[in-house]
């Protein structure tokens, strides 16, 4: 519905205004015209009708529409106001009754009542009183039908803006009816639910978890039996109708439940999480609960996969700021070049190729909550100068900003490598390292908590018996004696690879034998034998050990990118570990 500027109030209900037309002449028995503000006939009845859209010439009009006053012209061609009329002579009319229609204060059109004969001059005459009461009444009723068209109009108008408005949100929104069903939905909605407009009027279900992310409630909505984990607000929106709406706004699902999939994970890892009850690992509990309530900088040293970023989660988990964001970044996964904007973050044009809104900085993610640097060894010089003076300063500044910020946050580091040794290279500084070592925690190789294994190996068993639908209930001795005398370079995570291994070659007896073992554990049995039968002659340093066993893991699952990431798993290793081994040992 859009306004033609050019067009005349009345025109635009000329549809009522004809139907009106109709009424009174059927009522009246006369002929009715009814000219808008420029004169133009809108409507006609009987030998009017022909003339719609052709300009009336009488005076009587012309008059009303000047002075807004009625007129009744009981002898046409001898009343006053025919004197100007061109018709004036041949008019063949009897009676005129001439009525304004009025509309916000202006004159919009003029109902004319004509008599063409003399016994229907006589009738309306007799009861001129309730006639003209009656075209009154209609000239209002036309009024009330321009109003509603104009508050029709502008109604659109504000749905318009509104939808546009909604549709430039990054915000999805859905608003909901009383039925629950989809009454509107924007277009950030609709492409994070993947959804088309077809949706509208389709039936939603929203219900609560009863669980927050960064201040936003978390909701399981249910569109067309498709399930979508959203965070944002359910809004009651009051309406004068007696219906009432819901306004559901929530942000990016991607961001939000990678986000929250991080805060529940993080949510279930406490203390309990860290399984073994080896005296390095009660005394290592013990320190967690004594460090975790304070705020100074932490660094977890061990070897790969010995839990380092689960007693990270620990400490966190354990201290006053559980319910704040623990951000990991690990720092040999992410290339040089990238690091910086990931640690840091960058303002609106900062450089090209950036997001042209700017970052955030896991830095500020983490704000009031916990960062933890893994493999900070690996953090490039000119950065850890930037680390330390963050961590002296605790303040912040976004790449291509001047503004500072102030941080307040816990530092959680870890490396598997020795800094010392990096420090003498002169690839770590020797101030960054002390500025982190305030609390060292060090996370001893499972080969020397030998005890521990059998009971992480238990509870594994038990955690993928449940994901694998199988009934895994003993590990015979032979296979155990093996498990216990491998080296597990891995640590805990190589334990879990072969446990996940193992259970998948189970069969129904549910009894681990050795011919369920991964190759990496058998195949290091028959080196340690070839190494006793031939004596010192056979045996090989860790490294050696440990460059053979990647050049074999590479030469089965080979070397792009899916097969790194397969040889890493079956190492049990980190991907990063691995790219970091093959550089070491200059493995093509
Ligand atoms: N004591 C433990 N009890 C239970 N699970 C453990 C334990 N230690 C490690 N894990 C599990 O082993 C896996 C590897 O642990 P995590 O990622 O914390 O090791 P990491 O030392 O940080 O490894 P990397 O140095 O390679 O990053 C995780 O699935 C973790 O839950």
């Amino acid at each position: 519905m859009e306004i033609d500027i050019n067009e005349t109030t009345l025109n635009r209900v000329r549809g009522h205004v004809r139907k009106y037309a109709e009424v009174i002449s059927s009522v009246m028995k006369v002929e009715v015209e009814i000219v808008d503000s420029k004169m133009t006939r809108i409507a006609g009845t009987g030998i009017y009708k022909k003339a719609v859209g052709v300009p009336a010439k009488g005076s009587v009009y012309r008059d009303v529409l000047a002075t807004g006053d009625s007129h009744i012209i009981k002898e046409p061609g001898k009343d006053a106001l025919c004197m100007g009329c061109a018709d004036k002579g041949r008019c063949l009319e009897k009676l005129e009754i001439s009525t304004p229609i009025f509309y916000r204060g202006e004159i919009v059109g003029v109902i004319g009542l004509v008599c063409a004969t003399d016994s229907q001059r006589r009738k309306v005459l007799e009861n001129l009183d309730s006639h003209l009461k009656f075209v009154k009444q209609i000239s209002e009723f036309i009024a009330i039908k321009l109003y509603e068209y104009d508050e029709n109009v502008i109604s659109k108008e504000r749905k318009d803006i509104l939808n546009q408005i909604l549709n430039s949100m990054d915000k999805g929104v859905i608003v909901v009816n009383v039925e629950d069903k989809i009454i509107s939905i924007n277009n950030s909605a609709m492409k994070e639910l993947k959804l088309s407009p077809d949706y509208l009027n389709y039936e939603i279900s929203l219900k609560t978890k009863e669980e927050h992310i960064y201040g936003k409630e978390i909701y399981e909505v249910v569109i067309d039996k498709k399930e979508y984990l959203l965070a944002g607000k359910l809004l009651a929106i009051s309406s004068i109708a007696k219906e009432s709406y819901r306004a559901f706004i929530f942000d990016s699902i991607k961001k939000l439940n990678a986000e929250y999939q991080q805060i529940s994970s993080e949510r279930a890892i406490n203390i309990e999480s860290i399984i073994g009850d080896s005296y390095p690992m009660e005394r290592l509990k013990t320190k967690i609960k004594k460090v975790a309530p304070t705020k100074s900088t932490v660094l977890i040293t061990g070897e790969s996969g010995t839990g380092k970023e689960l007693v990270a989660r620990a400490i966190h988990a354990h201290s006053d700021r559980r319910d704040k964001p623990f951000i990991a970044i690990n720092c040999a996964a992410i290339p040089d070049a990238l690091l910086e904007s990931e640690l840091f973050g960058y303002v609106k044009g900062a450089f090209s190729g950036a997001n042209p809104n700017g970052r955030m900085g896991k830095f500020e993610l983490a704000n009031g909550g916990v960062i933890f640097l893994d493999e900070i060894g690996d953090m490039p010089l000119y950065l850890q100068v930037k680390l330390l003076r963050v961590l002296q300063e605790r303040k912040l500044v976004r790449i291509g900003s001047n503004k500072l910020m102030d941080l307040d946050i816990r530092v959680i580091a870890a490396t598997n490598i020795d800094l010392k040794e990096r420090i003498d290279k002169k690839k770590f500084r020797e101030d960054l390292y002390y500025r982190l070592n305030v609390i060292p925690i060090e996370i001893p190789g499972l080969k020397e908590r030998e005890g521990d294994i059998l009971l992480i190996m238990d509870k594994l068993i038990d955690k993928y018996n449940e994901a694998l639908n199988k009934y895994v209930h003993t590990v015979d001795e032979e296979a155990k004696g093996l498990l216990l005398n491998y080296s597990w370079p891995g640590n805990v995570r190589e334990l879990e690879n072969t446990v996940e291994f193992m259970i998948n070659l189970s069969d129904e007896r549910g009894v681990i034998t050795k011919e369920m073992l991964p190759d990496n554990i058998l195949n290091e049995e028959s080196r340690e034998c070839r190494g006793n039968l031939e004596s010192r002659e056979g045996i090989q340093t860790i490294a050696q050990v440990e460059e053979r066993l990647i050049i074999d893991a590479l030469n089965l699952c080979g070397r792009d990118t899916k097969g790194k990431n397969e040889a890493a798993k079956m190492l049990g290793i980190g991907i990063a570990t691995l790219y970091r081994k093959i550089e070491k040992y200059r493995i093509d």
